[in-house]
């Protein structure tokens, strides 16, 4: 399956989501933020990085440029889109899901491991895992924690848009284990239909024992299955 790497001036994953895809099996080939047709893809990863300096909020400028009417077509298609990190702060600006990413808790970046919980494996990107899975996965970022109000996050849990939470080893939701102080320890989030996956941590960094771990792989090998 041909998958699109989406860049945007600042994009900084791109060479190692290009990598993980391959590790996946599939073709990944490098796209620029004013593309306008994503026909000939199957697929699209939007990767992490510091699009524009995250000036404004992060993610908000990237949400302007021609690709992002592309990727939405995509989206509504049924066509899987992850957006990793910087991705998933582009998606939420761009409205792929609900809620929003704003500063962390502590105000500062952190970079660090950390485990999250398979919460929904319904999705194009979590088919292969179990449900309540665990995974050990990097996170690095200032901007990740993830709010909506109330009555959104119920509609979401109804709705099965409730992907990943930040947990201990052993699976346990508490708020130690919480990095950045997000709402109910989400640290991912889908569309109502599933097929567009946001979330914070970053499944590439993850994707070879080499690394430290090996448990963000799957997203990629569900994918191109
Ligand atoms: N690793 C990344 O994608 C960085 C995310 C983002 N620019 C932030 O710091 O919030």
């Amino acid at each position: 399956m041909k998958v699109a790497i989406i860049k945007f001036l600042g994009t900084n994953c791109d060479g190692d989501v290009f990598h993980a895809v391959e590790l996946a099996k599939g073709e990944p080939e490098y796209v620029w933020f004013t593309e306008q047709n994503l026909d000939n893809f199957g697929g699209a990863v939007i990767p992490g990085g510091f699009s524009y300096g995250d000036h404004l909020r992060a993610g908000a400028i990237s949400s302007k440029t021609p690709v992002i009417d592309s990727l939405r077509k995509m989206v509504n298609d049924g066509k899987p889109v992850l957006g990793i990190c910087n991705g998933a702060q582009i998606g939420l600006e761009a409205n792929f899901s609900k809620g929003i990413l704003t500063d962390n808790n502590c105000a500062h970046f952190i970079c660090k491991w950390v485990y999250i919980k398979v919460e929904n494996n319904e999705t194009p990107f979590t088919k292969q895992y179990k449900k309540g899975q665990v995974l050990k996965i990097p996170i690095a970022h200032a901007e990740g924690k993830f709010y909506a109000d109330e009555e959104t996050v119920k509609e979401m849990y109804e709705k099965n848009m409730v992907v990943f939470k930040y947990c201990d080893a052993e699976g346990n939701i508490t708020e130690e284990a919480n990095p950045n102080g997000s709402v109910d320890n989400i640290a991912g989030v889908c569309n109502e239909a599933g097929n567009c996956v946001l979330l914070m941590p970053h499944p590439e960094r993850a994707s070879e024992l080499e690394l430290g771990s090996n448990d963000g792989l799957k997203m990629f090998t569900s994918m191109i299955e």
